[in-house]
């Protein structure tokens, strides 16, 4: 039997877009066979761009199935609606999966999930509250690689006894285009947008150690640079943290917004690397590739 899961849409952003041409493909494409995903509504500020984005995305046998809604409240009352997508910028998610949840929907909000651990525990709790599902859409978290990635460093521990974990990642945003990223109103700076990607590997390696035995860091520290185009946000921002039941330090360093370092694997392959350094690589590019190097 298929279960089908009938989502709303909030926003009409860069993501939205992505997430929804997602939405529609046919599940099988992964393997799926027991789940169908459909579309039911879009909610914008605008109902304009809610009907653009349903002309632009949705294809010809939803069309006029799909309904706009000019405020985000609206779609949270419709009653077709199973799961609500966010993909406002994160100095909303608060306020639009608090709503979403107190009118009984399951919510899958993107990325950082809000701006900080007060807020995120109050969803939790009103989540629980409403035995209704909650998530953060820290997509690169569910990939085939991330358990590969576990198995490979704690099960066959491919890579022996883990010392020192370096995480590093850089993204040039526009200052134009992603507007969003050069304001604190709009939750910007590099630690808080792009701070979650190395976070999951952070954790992957160091939380998940078995020796750790799901502990929190004992150590956490960071230095930050504010941005040069608006000093409200921070350019880049580097954390260490010591998890000392599993012995291992761990440097996560963000880039952004407007000075990006990338490493990509082509360059750290051609670098000569002494034996006894091991370095395991995850290819952002394409989220296929773990290479032990
Ligand atoms: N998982 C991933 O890979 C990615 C996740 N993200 C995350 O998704 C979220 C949205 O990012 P993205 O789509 O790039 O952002 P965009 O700026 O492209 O879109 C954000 C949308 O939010 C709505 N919105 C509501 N309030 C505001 C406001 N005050 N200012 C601007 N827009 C507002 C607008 O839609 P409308 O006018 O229709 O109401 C707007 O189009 C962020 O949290 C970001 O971190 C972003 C990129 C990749
Ligand atoms: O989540 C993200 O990852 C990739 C970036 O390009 C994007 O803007 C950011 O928000």
């Amino acid at each position: 039997m298929v279960f089908t899961l009938r989502w709303g849409i909030v926003a009409t952003g860069g993501i939205a877009e992505l997430f929804f041409k997602d939405l529609i493909a046919d599940p099988a494409l992964r393997g799926v066979t027991d789940v169908d995903h459909i579309p039911v509504a879009v909610a914008s500020r605008s109902v304009k761009k809610a009907q653009a984005f349903i002309d632009a995305h949705a294809p010809a046998d939803l069309q006029t199935k799909v309904k706009p809604y000019n405020t985000y409240g609206a779609l949270y009352k419709d009653p077709n609606v199973d799961c609500v997508y966010i993909a406002t910028p994160v100095s909303s998610h608060y306020e639009n999966a608090l709503e979403a949840l107190r009118a009984g929907k399951n919510v899958l909000c993107e990325k950082p999930f809000t701006v900080n651990a007060a807020q995120a525990k109050h969803l939790h709790a009103v989540a629980k509250e409403q035995n209704v599902f909650l998530m953060e859409a820290v997509w690169t978290r569910f990939f085939p690689l991330a358990k590969q990635f576990k198995k490979v460093l704690h099960v066959d521990k491919a890579i022996g006894r883990i010392h020192r974990v370096y995480c590093d990642f850089s993204v040039l945003f526009d200052p134009v285009k992603d507007a969003r990223m050069y304001h604190a109103t709009t939750g910007g700076g590099a630690l808080l947008d792009l701070g979650v990607y190395m976070t999951v590997w952070t954790l992957l390696t160091c939380y998940h150690h078995p020796d750790n035995q799901l502990s929190p860091p004992d150590v956490i520290k960071a230095v930050m640079f504010r941005s040069p185009i608006n000093p409200e946000v921070d350019e880049s921002t580097s954390v260490i943290t010591v998890w000392e039941k599993a012995k291992i330090m761990c440097i996560d360093a963000v880039t952004g917004p407007s000075i990006a370092v990338v490493r990509y694997p082509q360059e750290l392959r051609n670098t000569p690397v002494p034996d006894t350094n091991v370095i395991v690589v995850i290819n952002f590019r394409s989220f296929l590739t773990l290479s032990i190097v």
